[in-house]
């Protein structure tokens, strides 16, 4: 296997070991997880694979740092949160750079990863100062209604290879901000860019314990954090298969959950729409990452009289899609996280074609290796092919003609899933009764992009449950407290 070596600024961003209880460790048996560049398979790095007994030493330390994290004044954690998000900000490059090197993605699209979603952090920051509660009228003479909001206390935190850096920025953020502590699972295949941010933690000065990051055995962990009563809460992002089997398993302790799983985001071009706009948000909603994110464009629906405009402006951009090593300039479109991944988008593309549809793009692996698909185009597509009804989580764009509102509507909520949904029009009359018709916890209007801290990011259906980023993205870390204070005469 050959090795690839990391040009950083500062390579003690590059670890080796999992951060447990303000320790870095190798697990007792030495054992190990290799991380390799879906490029190519070069070796970047490796990991410890740590056993139950590190994980309950940081799920320990959690629960010991946590009163007194707590006891910190808003403005304490704030600071200690914004010095974090300094150092993620001043280290950009090399995180991009390893971020990279284990995901594949374009060095472009990670530095933007990081960069944008270290405003988690900045935003939490904030909010941290801004828990506040109410004081209400008593329901007697003489009495007042407290509310108080507390943290939940320790959490588990469980995140997916696409977004190695802003998964967790988005989860630590809030998390730390109320005055919870935090043990994260990163995806094995995606470990490094969690522990760099382990290393920038810790010279932030958030304390021994506070934000642990575990390496190992994802069922083992898995089923830890939800039969561990030390463990208040589990935050999850991945699919929603897994989702699942974590809500039954925490269902035995009763845990808060917060869980943002798969999408089957439908992207709706009406005959009003601004085409040229549209086409250029297909392109980021559908390319971006590879189509390797939950809220990409899965389902293209154009209405009939502009769908071969539409179509043509599309594989006119897509063409332009450079494929390659996500390190190397001019590169933006890397591989997929793994060839199962290849082997999904193929079944998706032949399912498609054998039931009618016509290719009009790519549509086959790339000469540039096993983990790489062409940025495909496929047209005639119905509503019974499984590119409609499964997450592709590829470069796949699928193309649904379709008569009227009322008729894409039917099609656009035919669908488990609720994350993203997206589309273009102008008539206002129609923008507002869309946007209150399709099923889904975010609607993007003539934009492809969604996510920002400002903005309650989530879905329903079987997308999951809870908000991420905006100011209902600490409520998932709080817990009410009503206080009857009687007596006051
Ligand atoms: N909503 C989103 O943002 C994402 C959705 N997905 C969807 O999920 C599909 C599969 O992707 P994949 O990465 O395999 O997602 P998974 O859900 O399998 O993995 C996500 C995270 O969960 C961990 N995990 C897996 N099984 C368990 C378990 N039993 N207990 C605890 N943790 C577990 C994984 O660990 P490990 O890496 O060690 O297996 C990883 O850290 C994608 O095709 C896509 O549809 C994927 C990524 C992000
Ligand atoms: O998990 C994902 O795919 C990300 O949430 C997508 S985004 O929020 O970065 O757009």
């Amino acid at each position: 296997m050959t090795t690839r070596s990391l040009n950083l600024a500062d390579p003690s961003l590059l670890v080796d070991k999992a951060f447990v209880a303000g320790q870095w460790v190798v697990a007792p048996d030495r054992t190990t997880i290799e991380v390799t560049d879906p490029f190519d398979g070069a070796l970047v790095g490796t990991v410890p694979s740590l056993d139950v007994g590190s994980l309950r030493r940081a799920i320990d330390a959690a629960h010991a740092a946590q009163p007194g994290w707590a006891a910190k004044t808003a403005k304490e954690r704030s600071n200690i949160l914004r010095c974090w998000f300094d150092l993620i900000i001043a280290n950009a490059d090399d995180l991009a750079l390893i971020l990279t090197s284990e995901q594949g993605k374009p060095l472009a699209e990670a530095k933007g990863e990081i960069i944008s979603n270290a405003g988690y952090i900045e935003w939490f920051a904030e909010e941290a100062k801004r828990v506040d509660g109410d004081i209400i009228p008593g329901a007697s003479p003489g009495q007042r209604i407290l509310v108080l909001k507390q943290p939940v206390g320790v959490c588990a935190a469980i995140t997916p290879w696409n977004f190695p850096n802003g998964m967790i920025t988005r989860k630590a953020g809030p998390a730390l901000a109320a005055g919870c502590t935090m043990i994260l699972k990163p995806a094995s295949q995606t470990p490094l860019s969690a522990l760099a941010l382990a290393v920038l933690a810790e010279r932030a000065g958030i304390p021994a314990g506070v934000f642990s990051v575990v390496t190992g055995q994802a069922k083992v962990f898995g089923q830890e954090f939800c039969t561990n009563p030390k463990i208040a809460k589990i935050t999850f992002t991945g699919s929603t298969e897994v989702g699942r089997w974590l809500m039954r398993e925490a269902a035995g302790g009763i845990k808060h959950l917060s869980l943002e799983l798969g999408g089957n985001a439908p992207f709706i071009v009406f005959d009003d729409a601004d085409i040229d706009a549209a086409v250029e948000g297909a392109m980021t909603s559908k390319f971006r990452n590879s189509g390797q994110t939950c809220v990409c464009a899965n389902r293209l629906y154009v209405q009939d009289g502009v769908v071969e405009a539409f179509t043509t402006k599309l594989i006119a951009k897509v063409k332009a899609l450079q494929l390659g090593q996500g390190s190397q300039p001019g590169t933006t479109q890397g591989p997929l996280i793994d060839e199962h991944a290849v082997t999904k988008v193929e079944q998706h593309v032949a399912d498609a074609l054998g039931k009618g549809a016509t290719l009009l793009l790519g549509g086959k692996r790339s000469a540039l290796g096993s983990t790489f698909f062409e940025p495909t185009v496929i047209g005639g597509v119905t509503q019974d092919m499984l590119v409609t009804q499964e997450e592709t989580f590829a470069p796949l764009a699928p193309i649904i003609s379709f008569k009227d509102e009322a008729d894409v509507i039917a099609m656009a909520n035919d669908s488990e899933f609720g994350l993203a949904s997206y589309f273009y029009a102008r008539d206002m009359g129609r923008v507002m009764r869309v946007a209150e018709a399709l099923q889904a916890g975010m609607v993007g209007v003539n934009t492809g992009a969604l996510a920002n801290e400002m903005a309650p990011f989530g879905g329903v259906k079987q997308s999951g449950l809870g908000r991420e980023g905006s100011r209902y993205g600490m409520d998932g870390y709080l817990e009410l407290k009503y206080v009857c204070l009687a007596g006051l005469g």
